[in-house]
């Protein structure tokens, strides 16, 4: 066991969080959203996502976004994008960061971007390569890696080691395992991690788990025992993908920083500000949070 001393949290609520909400987000509530974060301690956030606004209109206003965050210096506003059209957009609006995003399941590769495996790949050649010119850092992200969400698809840990290493030898400098659906648990997880961490560098892996079966933290603790450091999560517990019936919510990154907190791994997060935060969105969301962390110490705040 070798637990990392330090992590990189990757906050995706503002994007993966956001992305599947029935009710529109005001721009103004998305600022006010991400500025908190950053406030809280965050250093690595996703700000929303240049993809088409047919096929996910909840993130139509991500130029908007990126134009009226107050942006601190040394914090990462990374944003989605699917083909050399969301590059632009990305690079004009700009984040300092990108995300490409393929997966190991065929069937929700055609669902979520109409296309398959093989051809998304085809697709980034030209954004790792305009992104390299222009000097801007490429992290991908792995789908489904944990299983399909649809019926009879078997994922095997080979497909994802074989999509990570592609996306790894293309110049992505981050390569996050993700578990769209939430179906992982612990051991299975070990076995797809290992299977990536034979083909592409321990520390260039990051791990995404939505937390559907209320596996996620137990997951977590898995690839940090592994040595992994690189975390996605999301404020409150929001999220899932409008293509990944039956996808729900993130790992709440409120549990997350207290988990860490606890086994003494540096996060630089301010805990009692991101509890705030978790409650300032679900309160304009209309709900709680489903986050245990961020309900438990309501009452302190
Ligand atoms: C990939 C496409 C565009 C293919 O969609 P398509 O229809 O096959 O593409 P197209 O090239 O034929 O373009 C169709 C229209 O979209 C426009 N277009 C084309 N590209 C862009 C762009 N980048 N930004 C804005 N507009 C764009 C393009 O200009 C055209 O406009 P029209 O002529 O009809 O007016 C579409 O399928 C798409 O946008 N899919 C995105 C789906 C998505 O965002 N899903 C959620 C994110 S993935 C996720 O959440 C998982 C993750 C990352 O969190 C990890 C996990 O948990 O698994």
């Amino acid at each position: 066991m070798s637990y990392p001393a330090a992590v990189r949290l990757f906050e995706v609520g503002a994007r993966d969080g956001l992305q599947n909400e029935k009710q529109e987000v005001p721009t103004a509530i998305k600022v006010e959203l991400i500025e908190r974060l950053v406030e809280a301690g965050v250093t690595a956030i996703e700000t929303g996502s240049f993809v088409s606004p047919k096929w996910v209109p909840q993130m139509a206003d991500t130029d908007k976004v990126m134009a009226e965050i107050t942006r601190k210096s040394g914090v990462v506003y990374s944003v989605l994008t699917p083909n050399m059209t969301g590059y632009e957009m990305a690079r004009a609006s700009g984040a300092t960061e990108i995300e490409v995003f393929s997966g190991a399941s065929e069937a929700f590769s055609q669902k979520n971007i109409n296309c398959t495996i093989d051809e998304s790949l085809d697709r980034f050649a030209p954004v790792m390569e305009a992104a390299k010119q222009d000097g801007i850092p490429v992290r991908a992200s792995v789908s489904c890696a944990l299983g399909s969400p649809f019926k009879g698809e078997v994922i095997l840990p080979a497909k994802v080691a074989d999509v990570s290493k592609k996306l790894y030898d293309m110049g992505c400098y981050e390569v996050s395992i993700a578990d769209t659906i939430g179906v992982g648990t612990p051991f299975k997880t070990r076995e797809v991690l290992e299977a990536v961490a034979n083909v592409i560098p321990l520390e260039v892996m990051g791990v995404h788990f939505h937390d559907t079966y209320g596996q996620a933290l137990a997951n977590l603790s898995a690839a940090l025992q592994m040595g992994i450091a690189r975390l996605d999560s999301s404020v409150a517990g929001l999220g899932g993908c409008p293509y990944a019936p039956g996808a729900t919510g993130n790992v709440a990154t409120e549990d997350v920083v207290y988990m860490l907190n606890g086994m003494g791994i540096e996060t630089g997060i301010d805990l009692n500000k991101l509890v705030e935060t978790a409650w300032f969105i679900s309160g304009f969301l209309g709900r709680k949070p489903v986050s245990r962390v961020a309900n438990a110490m309501k009452a302190k705040l």
